[in-house]
């Protein structure tokens, strides 16, 4: 069964994101700064103006914590890690652990610890938390009135500034007969019950990736249908063919450069007609998860009336200091991002504070914003990849190491995978990285700290790492980098050198 239900958790976590009897507080006469929209990046803005001493309103329609706690990283992360234990009691074999076989998932416990844990998590968001920071918080859909005021509730707020971070939704495809037949996107997956036995995964992105690997541990019979020739099209090519390896390990489906043209209700499962090149194929699915690209939130928000530009694909029109058309509204987060990560809109969030607040000047375009992609083995990145490196007219050496090269690798038996460096050619300059581990989001970060300090890859292979880590995987890249400095010539003169000392003493 995958009925949505109502969990007790999930009661826990409406009592701190969206407190049922909550009252709206009266406005002030004005405030510094209303945000409209409580994701990370509504979130980190309220907090980070109201602990300045600013007067602020936060108004969010749904549930604080937007979709990285309640749709989004939080319930799928906690699905990744109960699909790895399932995975891992299963396959304990080449470790020379035995009964590995036949081990079960249950799978109403591991949805029920998601909502857990996802609850327990949202008293970092607590309604009551912000109002303790000093924050107005109001529950309704905003609304711009005017240039320098917002409606919600049927209360006027006027302000000083602005901040838009009302985040994305799942895109729609245009697929006939699959809004009739009906699917599923990251907002209704994590209050099923249960996963569904057969799940059909359109987009093979992240979202798409992610949750069809955890649901495939956890036992879902699952295929995903990507419109490009290879799944996660925008990362390097050998980290998604080595995820895409995995992916199929673990018996995940694939149908790629394909498209779904139509979509059936035929007793009481959905079965979609793909069509690949000149071939067409069936996909019979209990559900179908649509992970297929975002589309931001600017309906119904009155833009017009602010005088600022947003458009349906792109969102909400930003300067470089995250200044809409209006100098009065700033915006942050997936509401005008191409980066959409939740870290990215934290670090936007902080931008919007110092640019609106302060009359700082800071600007977008100088962050580093690595990310991850959380499947198993994870796919981590900063910086530009070899393609954009190209299309720049930057050339760059490139530098992998295989795990199979880590001695911490082979011996945690997750030898699949590489770090990937590129340098600015000639140098020891870091413009791009690409970590394929187990664990590539925590390696990466000291690739992600070299570069935004202007630290080179000889910093690093200067720095010691503890043995046996799989993180030695970047200071071996460091070890390769000095090699391809011993040219013969350098070669050749050390040797001179040393045979000459040897003579002098
Ligand atoms: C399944 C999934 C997994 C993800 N995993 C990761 C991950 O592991 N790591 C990562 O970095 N990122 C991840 N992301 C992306 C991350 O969730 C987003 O980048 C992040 O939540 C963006 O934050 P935001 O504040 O811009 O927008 P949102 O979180 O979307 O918040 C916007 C808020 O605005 C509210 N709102 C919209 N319009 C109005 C209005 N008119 N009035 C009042 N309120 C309004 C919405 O209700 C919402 O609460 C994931 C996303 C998904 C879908
Ligand atoms: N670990 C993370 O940080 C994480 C995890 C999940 C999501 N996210 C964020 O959420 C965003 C949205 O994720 P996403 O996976 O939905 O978007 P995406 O745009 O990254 O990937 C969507 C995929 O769907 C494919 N696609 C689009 N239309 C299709 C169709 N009709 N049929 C088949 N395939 C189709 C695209 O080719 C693409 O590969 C990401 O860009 C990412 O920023 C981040």
């Amino acid at each position: 069964m995958s009925d949505n239900f109502a969990s007790p958790h999930d009661r826990d976590l409406d009592e701190r994101v969206r407190p049922p009897g909550w009252i709206n507080p009266s406005p002030a006469p004005r405030y510094d700064l209303v945000v409209v929209g409580a994701g990370t990046a509504g979130l980190v803005c309220a907090a980070g103006a109201a602990g300045l001493g600013a007067r602020v309103a936060l108004v969010e329609r749904h549930r604080l914590g937007g979709d990285c706690l309640n749709y989004g990283c939080v319930p799928s992360k906690a699905l990744i890690r109960a699909a790895r234990a399932a995975h891992d009691a299963g396959n304990g074999a080449p470790f020379g652990v035995t009964g590995c076989h036949g081990t079960g998932v249950d799978g109403a416990a591991v949805m029920e610890r998601m909502r857990r844990l996802r609850a327990e998590i949202g008293r970092h968001d607590a309604a009551v938390r912000f109002r303790d920071l000093g924050v107005h918080v109001f529950f309704g859909q905003g609304s711009f009135i005017s240039r320098n005021a917002l409606e919600v509730d049927g209360r006027r707020l006027n302000f000083v500034h602005a901040a838009v971070c009302t985040g994305a939704r799942a895109a729609a495809p245009p697929v006939p007969g699959l809004a009739e037949a009906g699917y599923l996107t990251n907002e209704t997956i994590f209050s099923l019950a249960t996963l569904p036995a057969r799940l059909a995964v359109i987009g093979g992105g992240p979202i798409g990736c992610e949750l069809a690997q955890a649901a495939a541990r956890l036992g879902s019979s699952v295929t995903v249908i990507e419109a490009a020739p290879e799944i996660l099209p925008r990362e390097d090519t050998d980290a998604a063919a080595l995820v895409r390896h995995a992916l199929e390990r673990d018996r995940v489906s694939f149908l790629t450069a394909a498209a779904v043209v139509g979509v059936e209700r035929r007793s009481g499962a959905r079965t979609l007609i793909v069509r690949q090149g000149d071939q067409s194929h069936e996909v019979t699915a209990d559900e179908i998860l649509v992970g297929a690209g975002r589309t931001p939130n600017i309906e119904g928000l009155g833009l017009e009336r602010a005088g600022i530009v947003a458009d349906p694909l792109r969102g909400v029109r930003v300067n470089d200091r995250l200044r809409t058309d209006n100098p009065r509204v700033y915006a942050a987060g997936d509401i005008c991002s191409p980066y959409r990560f939740t870290h990215a809109a934290d670090a936007m969030a902080r931008i919007v504070v110092a640019n609106a607040l302060f009359g700082a000047r800071q600007r977008f375009s100088t962050q580093i914003i690595p990310w991850c992609t959380y499947t198993d083995p994870e796919v981590a990145h900063v910086g530009l990849y070899e393609r954009e490196a190209g299309e720049r007219g930057l050339a760059v050496d490139t530098l992998t190491v295989p795990l199979t090269e880590v001695d911490r690798a082979l011996l945690d038996g997750e030898d699949e995978g590489f770090a990937r460096v590129h340098l600015k050619r000639g140098t020891d300059r870091i413009v791009g990285a690409t970590i394929v581990a187990r664990h590539a989001g925590e390696m990466l970060n000291e690739l992600t700290l070299a570069m935004s300090a202007g630290l080179g890859l000889s910093a690093i292979g200067r720095s010691i790492h503890p043995y046996p880590t799989q993180a030695e995987a970047i200071k071996k890249l460091a070890d390769a980098w000095n090699r391809t400095r011993l040219t013969p010539g350098v070669k050749r003169l050390m040797g001179i050198m040393l045979t000459l000392r040897r003579l002098w003493r």
